[in-house]
Parts: C-alpha cells; sequence; structure tokens
C-alpha cells in the first residue's frame, strides 16, 4: 500500500515539497491557521482511501478502551481549595472508546500515514515549527489512534495534553458529532481560567464549529484551542483517526490521563512524568 492509495496528493502534493503547488498550498494552510486558529484539508483521502481507512477502524473497533467518566478540561482532579466556579472544579460527562495506538500496525493505512516521510515535515511546515521542536508524539499508546464514538457519546470540553492534533475524519454518525473549538484560548504561559470558565459556562462569541466529511484532514493546535465533539446521534458510528506531535523530543502522556483514556499505562509513563515544556495543567 503506498501513500498515493490512501491520499489525494494530486490535490495534496505532500510528497513533493518543492513543487509551486506546494508553496501556494502551504500559504492557503498558513493563512486558515492564522485567522482560525485551524486548518482543513477536504478530501485528504480520497473515497478509495476513506473505504481502506473505514474497514481498518471496523477491525479493531472492538478493542476501544470504553470509558466513562467526569472529567474536567485538564483531565485532573478536583480541586477543593478552588472557588466552585473555576475551570478546574467544572466536570462533564465523557464517554467515548479510544482504539489504542498499538493496534495501528506501520503496514496497515492509519500509520501509514503517520509515519510516511513526507507527513511530518509537511504538518510542521503548516504549523511553522522548527524542526528541533517538532516531533511524533512518544507514546505507544497515543501517537495515532481511532476515537470510536457511538449514539449518545461525545466528547466534552478540554485541552489536549500534545501540543499540536491532527484528525482525519474517517466516518461520521448518523448525525450529531460536530466539532466545536475555541482558537487560541490559553498560551504556554496563561492558563486564561477566566476565559474557559466563560466558555464552559456557555459562551458562544468565539466558539467555531466544524462539520467534517469522511476523509478531511483538520490541524490546530489542541494544547491552546479548547475543543469539544458534541454527542452522535443514531446507529453509526463515528471514528476520528487522531495524529500527535509535540514539542519536546520523547514526550508521552501523564500517568492519570492515559490511565482514563486508555485502560492502562506503560513503565515509560511513569519514567517520563513531567517531561514537557510548559507548566500548564495539563
Ligand atoms: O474526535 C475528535 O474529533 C477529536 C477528539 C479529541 O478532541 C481528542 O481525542 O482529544
Ligand atoms: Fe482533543
Amino acid at each position: 500500500m503506498e501513500l498515493h492509495d490512501l491520499i489525494d496528493l494530486g490535490r495534496y502534493p505532500i510528497d513533493r515539497p518543492d513543487a509551486p503547488a506546494y508553496a501556494d498550498l502551504l500559504a492557503d494552510l498558513r493563512r486558515e491557521i492564522a485567522e482560525d486558529g485551524c486548518a482543513v484539508l477536504p478530501g485528504f483521502a480520497h473515497p478509495a482511501g476513506v473505504a481502506r481507512l473505514v474497514a481498518e477502524a471496523d477491525a479493531v473497533a472492538h478493542l476501544g478502551h470504553r470509558s466513562f467518566s467526569r472529567t474536567n478540561v485538564y483531565f485532573s482532579q478536583d480541586d477543593p481549595d478552588l472557588p466552585a466556579n473555576h475551570p478546574v472544579r467544572q466536570f462533564f460527562d465523557r464517554s467515548n472508546a479510544f482504539v489504542p495506538a498499538d493496534n495501528f500496525p506501520p503496514d496497515r493505512p492509519l500509520r501509514r500515514i503517520y509515519e510516511a516521510g513526507p507527513f511530518m515535515p509537511f504538518i510542521r511546515d503548516v504549523l511553522g515549527e522548527p524542526e528541533n521542536r517538532f516531533f511524533r508524539y512518544d507514546d505507544p499508546l497515543a501517537d495515532v489512534i481511532v476515537n470510536a464514538v457511538e449514539t449518545g457519546q461525545g466528547f466534552p470540553w478540554h485541552f489536549d495534553t500534545n501540543n499540536f492534533t491532527v484528525t482525519l475524519a474517517i466516518q461520521n454518525g448518523s448525525a450529531g458529532g460536530a466539532f466545536e473549538y475555541v482558537p487560541d484560548l490559553r498560551t504556554a504561559s496563561d492558563e486564561n481560567f477566566e476565559g474557559v470558565a466563560e466558555v464552559l459556562a456557555g459562551a458562544r462569541d468565539r466558539v467555531r464549529v466544524l462539520d467534517l466529511q469522511p476523509g478531511d484532514l483538520q490541524i490546530f493546535k489542541g494544547r491552546y484551542a479548547l475543543h469539544r465533539v458534541a454527542p452522535v446521534e443514531g446507529p453509526r458510528r463515528r471514528y476520528v483517526g487522531i495524529f500527535s506531535f509535540v514539542e519536546t523530543e520523547g514526550m508521552c502522556g501523564g500517568v492519570e490521563r492515559t490511565r482514563q483514556l486508555y485502560g492502562r499505562v506503560l513503565p515509560r509513563h511513569h519514567q517520563r512524568a513531567g517531561l514537557r515544556a510548559d507548566a500548564l495543567r495539563d
């Protein structure tokens, strides 16, 4: 299976960084990131590629870790010393199933894309990050996963633990499942708890809504953009492939969050706790 069996390389020539079309594409996507905090590449995976990705997701969906919990936007514990309306103290229902990354071998479609030579440099170019601050997530449970969401389930407001998130829509639910986000709500040095509290209380003025279609690739700064997935409705599962990138080499997920989302932790999650460049709550 080659990259062109999955991706529309005619429309998105990520394998030809010297081509003028690559420079044009990059300029468009960088503008989108600057204006919207998010770039979308419609039809990045072509229909035949989507069919392969759906088949892969269907085959491993039963291995998803189904978890139901109440979580705050940081996936952290409550802190009773803070005021009751503080974002750390706002908990929302979360239910979904993450299919852990060790179910996606290199010769199957999803990891074939994630580990393809041109993919990481392309994403880094779009985000305008330097080479020494852009790495694949070093987490064997979470570097590339599928989020499988069934009827009634969703993913409430949160920040990602990895810096940059790239999602690939594989299959939509029958209805619902829209992606909502607030770009740049916090920075590496400013939690902006007040702004977060406003969104959690229902302020909609900065919320953007995306209705992604199967095959669409989305690139955004999930550590700084608060985001959520509206509940899915109807019999069909929603599948999204999630590719993670980080600014610190060797970084993996924290112990608490990894246990919640994947149902297990590895020795490296303990060994590398705290290996990150910022001091955000997570
Ligand atoms: O399913 C999605 O579109 C994104 C889910 C998400 O935000 C996450 O897994 O952190
Ligand atoms: Fe997320």
